[in-house]
């Protein structure tokens, strides 16, 4: 599968990758018979305009919040909701993680879901997750929900993943 991960800058998108992809220095790491690649895209504002291009095609949109920072929530939102209203995006998963869950006075997943306007969404799967780059926690749900949607994505279409895109990599998947 081949996924973006995006968010604002400082949202610890990078850290992400780094936990999962431990010991690997392509960013990519291999779950059972799923290799998952992932796009680590730049969160300040100057890189965001790219983000629809990355996600085109990609089996799930991960979308990376400080759960720790408020004043930043406000933009966060926008950029994500700004983001889902493209056309070429229609239907891809979501998956919204709120990192920094070991710092003090990190937002609950309720408060994370209601900030984010999360229950707006509707025309999409989504799906949050309160983790915690620095301590490790609950990166095995992360990975497990990516494994998931990458055999869902794969089977239920009955196509190869050449066939749904061409630069589509979902690589492989049972
Ligand atoms: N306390 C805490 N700090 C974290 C966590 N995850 C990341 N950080 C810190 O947050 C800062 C930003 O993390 P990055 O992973 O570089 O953020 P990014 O989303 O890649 O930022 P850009 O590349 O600028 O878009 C770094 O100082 C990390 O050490 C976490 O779970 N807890
Ligand atoms: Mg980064």
């Amino acid at each position: 599968m081949e996924l973006s991960l995006i968010g604002l800058q400082n949202a610890g998108k990078t850290s992400l990758v780094n936990v999962i992809a431990v010991g690997f220095n392509m960013k990519k790491v291999t779950k059972g018979n799923v290799t998952i690649k992932l796009w680590d895209l730049g969160g300040q504002p100057r890189f965001r305009s790219m983000w629809e291009r990355y996600c085109r095609s990609v089996s799930a949109i991960v979308y990376v919040v400080d759960a720790a920072d408020y004043d930043n929530l406000p933009v966060s939102k926008s950029e994500l909701h700004d983001l889902l209203s493209k056309t070429s995006l229609n239907g891809i998963p979501l998956l919204v993680l709120g990192n920094k869950i070991d710092k003090p006075g990190a937002l609950s997943k309720e408060d994370l879901t209601e900030q984010m306007g999360l229950r707006s969404i509707t025309n999409r799967e989504v799906c949050c997750f309160m983790i915690s780059c620095k301590n490790s926690t609950n990166i095995d749900t992360v990975i497990d929900w990516l494994v998931k949607h990458s055999k869902r994505f794969s089977i239920s279409s009955g196509l190869l993943p050449e066939q749904l895109a061409p630069n589509y990599s979902l690589k492989y998947i049972m």
